[in-house]
């Protein structure tokens, strides 16, 4: 787009892939039709409602595995080596452009630390924007903060009530390890990621790796999601292939945007 004011890093032509084929069950490779024609239209670069397409994303995982670091690193190109524990819950809005479309992730960095979990809980339950995405981190090198993403995962489905969020398991400090120490560990997080249906990323917000890959990823699969399910409300309710329309993923509905 001629106008766009968005980073270039920001702004997505083409959709972004898993980090590895066997780390995902979203085995979505490209835009849908119904979004590539969507986007192409002259009336969706009228829409004056785009720029309110929000998709919330939660950050959760063990104390100090690096989940504040992922969002400083994402969001201001910084990495600090000392360690601030995060009080309560922290959010950041990230704008993109997908396929000319602005498109905003609310990004949610909660507390590791036990004494302020029902502090975040409270405030991402009371949010009005659907939780479509959990990001579950752990740390490459600490092998009892991947056990501990099990956990993690069952406090956040009892969070998303009906919904049928993204999970993505994503293993920080990715520099630390190298040669046969990271390749047992990601064999590890794969089998993890598995078993909770889940994809897996290895990051490092040290020296940046998949970082903004990660997020590119997370913002194509829910805008894809987001468009279909606003062209089905538009759609008139009278037959049955409008039912089929509102289920999302494994047949849940999953509105996945603040105005979808
Ligand atoms: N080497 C390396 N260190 C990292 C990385 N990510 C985070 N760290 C360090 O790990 C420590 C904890 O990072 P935080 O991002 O504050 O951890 P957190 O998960 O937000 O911690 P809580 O807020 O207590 O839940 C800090 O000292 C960071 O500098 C990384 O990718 N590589």
């Amino acid at each position: 787009m001629l106008n766009d004011v968005t980073p270039k890093n920001r702004q997505l032509t083409n959709f972004v892939k898993p980090y590895e084929i066997f780390s995902t069950p979203y085995y979505k490779l490209d835009f849908s039709e119904i979004t590539k024609t969507f986007c192409e239209s002259r009336n969706c670069k009228a829409d004056s409602t785009s720029s309110l397409r929000v998709c919330k994303v939660i950050i959760v995982g063990d104390v100090s595995v690096g989940k504040t670091s992922i969002v400083n690193r994402f969001c201001r190109k910084m990495f600090d080596t000392s360690y601030k524990a995060t009080i309560g819950v922290d959010f950041e809005m990230e704008r993109f452009s997908i396929l000319g479309i602005p498109y905003n992730l609310q990004i949610w960095d909660t507390a590791g630390q036990e004494r302020f979990r029902s502090i975040a809980q409270s405030y991402y339950r009371n949010s009005h924007v659907f939780i479509a995405v959990v990001i579950i981190v752990f740390d490459l090198s600490k092998p009892d903060t991947l056990l501990n993403t099990r956990k993690w995962f069952f406090d956040a489905m009892n969070t998303c009530g009906d919904m049928l969020p993204y999970v993505f398991v994503v293993g920080t400090k990715k520099d630390l390890l190298g040669g046969f120490a990271y390749k047992t560990a990601e064999l590890n997080a794969v089998n993890v990621a598995k078993s909770l249906n889940a994809e897996y990323w290895p990051v490092s917000s040290k020296n940046g790796e998949n970082i903004d890959l990660l997020f590119a990823r997370i913002a194509a699969l829910t805008f894809d999601d987001c468009i279909k399910n606003e062209k089905a409300r538009s759609r008139p309710i009278t037959i049955s292939n409008d039912i089929v329309s509102f289920k999302g993923r494994k047949g849940v509905y999953n509105s996945k945007c603040v105005n979808c």
